[in-house]
């Protein structure tokens, strides 16, 4: 068996190559009720140019995590550090200029403002950060306006556009100060497939001239045209790893298997500790030598690759690879707590044993 290259999609960038970073961020509403946490301790990094879509049931958190990365709202704990700046700091003032020099931002209901033409709206950021020479607004919204096929529309009110037509003059605006990254909450929500396709079509094209984008849809086939896709649910980001490994297990069985996985770092040769199973995210395990082997006839197992051992001490037949290994892995009490808490994943976990992502 030949190993794979490590699998970009297992891991999140580290901190040095992300353009958005979220460390331990936690958001807590009060309400005459008690407390709500509606992001429990976020670690996030999006990398520049990267295409990330955000998923997850009603009421997850998508929409409080996206107002983390856009300074909507503060967590209540925890760092956002966005293009090199550190939104905690910043007063509300300070937030609505940076805002508007590095990010555009696309509503589900487009928010044109309704008593100014269309080629007025995408003009209206440039007068706000008075980023270009006011000679150059109006040809450069036109220009904008072209590139998503509004140029025939520019002078009418947004009412008279459709809504697809709407939310594209909303994308022209959102460029209007050409900002490194584009955030967009149910983009494609109110529009109908056809018009969602050409929105995505945008997006994609974006994305392939540099722009980072980060799309919350709770359309998963849209969510999968992204280059990585993101799970969230009770507010709990589930690690990418478990994402892609097992992307058919319903949201609250991955937050079990996120809860009860943990993370291991293993030098070149190291044998791996006593597990109940592993998940390999980057580099290899190898069959050791220096152990006698069991029955069974074991295989590398490359990044992506997973695998449960009926004893915790079958582990210790595996090495890491010459590249070290960075593996996910229950041990004995965290398979136990699992299968307390969600037997029903235990035991589809069983009847595959292992597998590749
Ligand atoms: N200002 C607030 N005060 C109290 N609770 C809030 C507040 N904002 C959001 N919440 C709660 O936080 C949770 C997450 O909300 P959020 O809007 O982020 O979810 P979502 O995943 O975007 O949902 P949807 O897909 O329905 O838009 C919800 O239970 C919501 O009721």
């Amino acid at each position: 068996m030949s190993l794979a290259a490590p699998a970009r999609a297992l891991i999140q960038p580290g901190a040095e190559e992300a353009l958005i970073l979220l460390k331990g961020v936690w958001k807590v509403f009060k309400m005459p009720s008690g407390t709500f946490e509606a992001l429990k301790n976020i670690n996030l990094s999006i990398r520049a140019g990267e295409f990330v879509s955000v998923t997850g049931k009603s009421g997850s958190g998508k929409s409080t995590l996206v107002n983390m990365i856009t300074g909507i709202d503060r967590p209540t704990r925890g760092e956002v550090r966005v293009n090199g700046t550190l939104l905690n700091t910043l007063s509300e003032g300070a937030l609505s200029v940076w805002r508007g020099h590095n990010l555009g931002i696309v509503f589900q209901f487009f928010q044109l403002l309704p008593m100014l033409s269309v080629l007025e709206n995408v003009m209206l950021p440039m007068d706000f950060c008075n980023r270009y020479d006011p000679a150059e607004r109006e040809s450069r919204a036109m220009d904008l306006l072209k590139m998503v096929g509004l140029e025939k529309v520019a002078h009418k009110l947004p009412a008279a556009l459709s809504g697809g037509q709407q939310q594209c003059a909303a994308i022209a605006r959102a460029l209007a100060n050409d900002p490194p990254i584009l955030v967009a909450d149910e983009p494609t929500g109110n529009l109908d497939s056809r018009t969602a396709a050409h929105v995505m079509a945008i997006f994609t094209d974006l994305v392939a001239h540099g722009k980072t984008l980060v799309m919350v849809t709770h359309d998963l086939s849209l969510a999968q045209q992204a280059h990585r896709v993101l799970v969230i649910s009770d507010g709990e980001l589930i690690h990418p790893a478990i994402v892609a490994t097992w992307p058919h297990l319903s949201h609250a069985a991955m937050r079990h298997l996120n809860r009860h996985l943990h993370d291991l770092r293993l030098p070149p040769g190291a044998e791996l500790p006593p597990s109940r199973g592993v998940l390999v995210l980057e580099g290899s395990l190898q069959p050791g030598t220096t152990r006698p082997r069991p029955r069974l006839h074991l295989e590398p197992l490359a990044a992506g690759a997973w695998h449960l051992f009926e004893r915790p001490e079958e582990a210790g037949h595996f090495r890491a690879g010459p590249e070290g290994a960075w593996v996910l892995r229950w041990d004995e009490s965290a398979w136990e707590r699992l299968r307390q808490d969600a037997p029903d994943v235990v035991t589809t976990l069983q009847s595959h044993r292992g597998g590749q992502a």
